[in-house]
């Protein structure tokens, strides 16, 4: 293991060969499950990057765990390309995924290449997520015929919420679970690289998973798909109140940030904070000078009341 990083930032990675599609593939077929995880920005970018995850997404979730919101609907292009950017600068060979915002590819094949060449040509994604089946294979066949790597998305898909009745989990019956496979397959067909499913029947996905002969990654489609994707904030615990039921929470980061905050606050108030080590020195001689430049300026008689000689 080489400590010596290979670009301006630091990350703390054994040295890995970059992720690729090819790469993803080879997993699959070696039985090895393939790590996903969301990033919005530079500091998390470095850390999915040092622990080693194939693949990281710049999920649209941004719009809920990042900026607030309370769906991912009105997520931009603009708003996911700076976190895009910001992203790709703190990654060396995880494969970076760039979700497609809610609105920036429905219409038609020529907005959906234009917004996946958005992200490829302005933050360096190395494929785009679309959601959904029906006419959106069409908009991943296209994207892909313009020779950038597409990943599905199907089950419970946030972006069109609404029209599934709410963030509920999906193919829960025969006829659900039976369309999805066959928008499953039809999104392979169109060259699709990969698959997200969210949020369905272990069940589905086990029936799934022997039809499918690309990665499929799930969150909450149980333990037989190919990967395993979490939310970031989900992950570490980084936001207050109720998750899903398909987060596991490996920290409680939330907790531990307010501790730290409110140990500051509280040194600052005490005047414990900052100590010595945390203040910059003068050479005495310097502040000897400076006092009796300052002596001089204080009205010693040959000075007006702003300080300029007589
Ligand atoms: N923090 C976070 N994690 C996510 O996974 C996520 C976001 N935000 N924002 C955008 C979408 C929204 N997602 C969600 C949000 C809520 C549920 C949820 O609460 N589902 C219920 C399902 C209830 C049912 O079907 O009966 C659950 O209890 O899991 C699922 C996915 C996934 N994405
Ligand atoms: C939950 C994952 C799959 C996602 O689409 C996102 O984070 O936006
Ligand atoms: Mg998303």
């Amino acid at each position: 293991m080489s400590a010596s990083p290979r670009s301006s930032f630091d990350v703390q990675a054994p040295d890995r060969a970059p992720v690729t599609v090819t790469s993803l593939l080879e997993k699959k077929h070696h039985g090895e499950k393939i790590v996903m995880v969301t990033a919005y920005d530079y500091p998390s970018a470095t850390v999915v990057e040092a622990a080693g995850v194939d693949m990281v997404l710049v999920g649209d979730s941004a719009a809920t765990t990042v900026l607030g919101l309370d769906s991912t609907v009105p997520a931009t292009v603009d708003e996911l390309l700076m976190l895009n950017r910001a992203v790709r600068r703190g990654l060396r060979a995880s494969f970076m995924v760039s979700d497609l915002p809610f609105g920036s590819y429905e219409a038609s094949d020529y907005e959906a290449v234009k917004s996946a060449q958005r992200f490829v040509k302005e933050a360096g994604a190395q494929a785009v997520k679309l959601e959904g089946g029906g006419v959106m294979v069409d908009r991943a066949r296209a994207i892909v015929a313009a020779g950038i790597p597409v990943v599905g998305h199907l089950g419970l898909t946030p972006q069109t919420a609404t029209a599934l009745g709410g963030l509920r989990a999906q193919g829960k019956s025969a006829e659900q679970a039976t369309k999805m496979v066959a928008d499953a397959l039809a999104l392979q067909d169109a060259g699709c690289c990969a698959l997200v499913l969210e949020a369905i029947p272990a069940a589905v996905a086990e029936e799934l998973m022997p039809l499918l002969e690309i990665p499929v990654i799930g969150i909450g489609a149980g333990a037989s798909t190919d990967g395993q994707v979490l939310v970031w904030h989900d992950l570490l615990g980084l936001l207050e109140g109720r998750t899903a039921k398909f987060v596991k929470q490996y920290a409680h980061l939330h907790q531990a940030m307010v501790a730290a905050v409110h140990q500051f606050a509280g040194e600052v108030r005490d005047g414990e904070f900052p100590g010595r080590e945390h203040t910059y020195a003068i050479p005495p001689e310097e502040l000897q000078r400076f006092q009796g430049s300052l002596a001089q300026l204080h009205g010693h008689g040959d000075h007006d009341v702003e300080g300029h000689p007589a």
